[in-house]
Formats: structure tokens, C-alpha cells, sequence
């Protein structure tokens, strides 16, 4: 009898990230994608049905919240959200809507800039205080590239110091995030105070476990892609903050995962996104759900966000430190 043949698991190939970013790999000409750039087919192929019906994503006026009339209601309908998946559509929220599409402008602006105009914010750092890289936002290499541009950095605790090294192109832009930083917060933890109630505490309760907070921005860009069916923008994942907020330009692409099925996120004017990250799901100790969610990209219009996590100070995250570089 012949001896058994040891089965050796091929390692997978890894990639090094390409810090220029996808734009610029479109703009050098390409009509196919380069291997690096083909995801696994699990995480592309929509192997579920894709719910895209609007009505049954959950979308929350949280005007009252202030209003003792009219709380109740809108802290019931915060709580079941975040108890069935962890994610809904909040309205009147108090952040303008000319904010929202100045911001999003300014973004599709610094993404216009000339390659090295973007380049002066590369680091090879994690934890810089401001970022520009392309997939994930680390430099240890990877099976495969996400279809994604991105300019990241801190809001809390270190607005005040770290602003002055954000984008000077478009001029606009510091302000412009600054605001959507402050409010993002304010908004997070409106609906903190709503899930601490929920949970039977005090409304200050998950703000207070918190600290000094922390946030991250991050404001992404997805170009149109060639084959856009081998492609992800973002594969799955939770975030591992508290409350997510975002915003984006109306061009689909994110879905989040609800029962095992990918449901599409409805474009609502004026409306943010939420999305609750993991701390949210432990500090409740599981009755409210981190929601899964990843991004697709289409060969047509490039999709832009920017999502702003608000989550528990640095310290928590065993990841170092803020590396605060004044350049
Ligand atoms: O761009 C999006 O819509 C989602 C981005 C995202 O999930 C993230 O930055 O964690
Ligand atoms: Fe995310």
C-alpha cells in the first residue's frame, strides 16, 4: 500500500500594502484588476438574499430625546434597534445637512489632490495622528487589498492639539471635520444615555465608563472598479468602538448583515448612519448587538464616507499610544 501523502496547506500569499492607493492604480491605466486586489469569493459573491426594501431598515427621529413627552418612545426605539442588529438611520440629529455635503465635498476634494499632495499625510504608523493609506489601516502585509483610498485621524481627546496637522487642502476641511467630530460625539452620546437606560442604569452610565473617549475619522474612498464582482471595498467586519457614525455621498455599497442575510443601507437625505461597535456589545453584556457590515464597489460612480467611531479612551485598546509628531 502506497504511504499516505502528507496534505501541506499552501501559505497564503501576502501582499505589501501599496501606500499610493487605488485611485492612483486606476489612474496609471489598468482594465483589469491586479491580483492583489481579488477577494476571496466569499466575501464578494452575494451568496444571500440581499434585502434593498427601505421600509425595513429602521430609521429614528431622535428630536424628542429631550422632550419628556416624547422620550420614551424614541429610547424605546433606539433600544430595539440595537437589540435586533445593532444598527438604524438617525434623523434630526441636530449636524446640518449643508455641514454634511461641505464635508463631503472637501473629502472628494483632498482625494483630487495630486498624488503627493496626499502623500505628505503616509505614515508608516497605526496610530498617527493623521493618516492617508489605501485597504486597512496597517502596514502588516495582507492576503489581498480592500478597493479602498482613506484619510484617517483623531478627534477626542486631542482635537485641540492635533488639528493643526490635518489636511490644509481644501482649506475648509479642519473646520468642517472639527464640527462633525463635536457633534458625532454629542449625538453618541445622546444615544449612550438612551442604551444605559435600556440596560436599567443611570442615562450617564455607558458615557461614564468612557473616560477622556476617544475617536477615530475616517473618510474613505472607493473608486469605481474595473471588475467590480471580484472586488471588496471593506470586507466584513465589526467596529471595535462603542457608536459608529457615518455619512455618505449616496452611492451604494454598505450593507450590514442582519440574520445572516446582507441587507443594503438606504440613502435617506439628512439622515447618519449608526452602527454599534463591540465595546457597545460588551458593555451590555450582549443584549446590544456590534453590527457586522462590509462595503461592495460598483465599475460606475466612486463612493465616498466618512464614519466617525466614539468609543472608550486609548488606554483600552492595547495598542499603543497616540503618536502625536508635530510636523
Ligand atoms: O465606507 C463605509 O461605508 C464603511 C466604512 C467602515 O466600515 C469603516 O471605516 O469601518
Ligand atoms: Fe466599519
Amino acid at each position: 500500500m502506497a504511504p499516505p501523502t502528507a496534505v501541506v496547506a499552501t501559505p497564503p500569499v501576502v501582499h505589501p500594502v501599496n501606500h499610493k492607493g487605488v485611485k492612483h492604480l486606476l489612474e496609471s491605466g489598468i482594465r483589469t484588476l491586479p491580483p492583489a486586489y481579488i477577494a476571496p469569493q466569499d466575501d464578494t459573491t452575494v451568496t444571500q438574499p440581499l434585502i434593498t426594501n427601505p421600509t425595513s431598515f429602521p430609521i429614528i427621529d431622535i428630536s424628542a430625546l429631550d422632550d419628556p413627552n416624547g422620550r420614551t418612545a424614541v429610547v424605546n426605539a433606539i433600544i430595539s434597534a440595537c437589540t435586533n442588529g445593532g444598527y438604524f438611520l438617525v434623523t434630526n440629529h441636530g449636524i446640518k445637512q449643508s455641514t454634511m455635503g461641505d464635508l463631503l465635498k472637501a473629502v472628494e476634494t483632498f482625494f483630487d489632490l495630486p498624488l503627493d499632495e496626499k502623500m505628505k499625510y503616509a505614515s508608516d504608523e497605526d496610530m498617527a495622528p493623521v493618516r492617508y493609506g489605501s485597504s486597512l489601516n496597517t502596514n502588516e502585509p495582507q492576503p489581498h487589498h480592500f478597493w479602498r483610498d482613506y484619510l484617517r485621524h483623531f478627534g477626542r481627546p486631542v482635537i485641540a492639539e492635533s488639528c493643526h496637522l490635518w489636511p490644509s487642502t481644501p482649506s475648509n476641511y479642519t473646520e468642517l471635520a472639527k464640527e462633525f467630530l463635536e457633534t458625532s460625539w454629542e449625538i453618541s452620546m445622546k444615544l449612550a444615555g438612551a442604551l444605559s437606560e435600556g440596560m436599567g442604569k443611570e442615562k450617564n452610565y455607558i458615557e461614564g465608563t468612557l473616560g477622556e473617549g476617544l475617536q477615530t475619522i475616517s473618510c474613505n474612498y472607493y473608486p469605481p472598479c474595473p471588475q467590480p464582482e471580484l472586488a471588496i471595498g471593506v470586507g466584513a467586519h465589526t467596529d471595535q468602538g462603542g457608536i459608529s457614525i457615518l455619512m455618505d455621498n449616496h452611492v451604494d455599497g454598505l450593507q450590514m448583515k442582519h440574520e445572516g442575510k446582507w441587507i443594503s443601507v438606504p440613502h435617506v437625505p439628512g439622515a447618519l448612519v449608526v452602527n454599534l461597535g463591540d465595546y457597545l456589545e460588551e458593555v451590555s453584556e450582549g443584549k446590544y448587538k456590534a453590527a457586522e457590515h462590509r462595503v461592495m464597489v460598483n465599475d460606475v460612480k466612486g463612493r465616498i464616507s466618512v464614519a466617525v467611531g466614539n468609543g472608550r479612551e486609548i488606554k483600552h485598546y492595547g495598542c499603543g499610544h497616540l503618536v502625536l509628531r508635530f510636523v
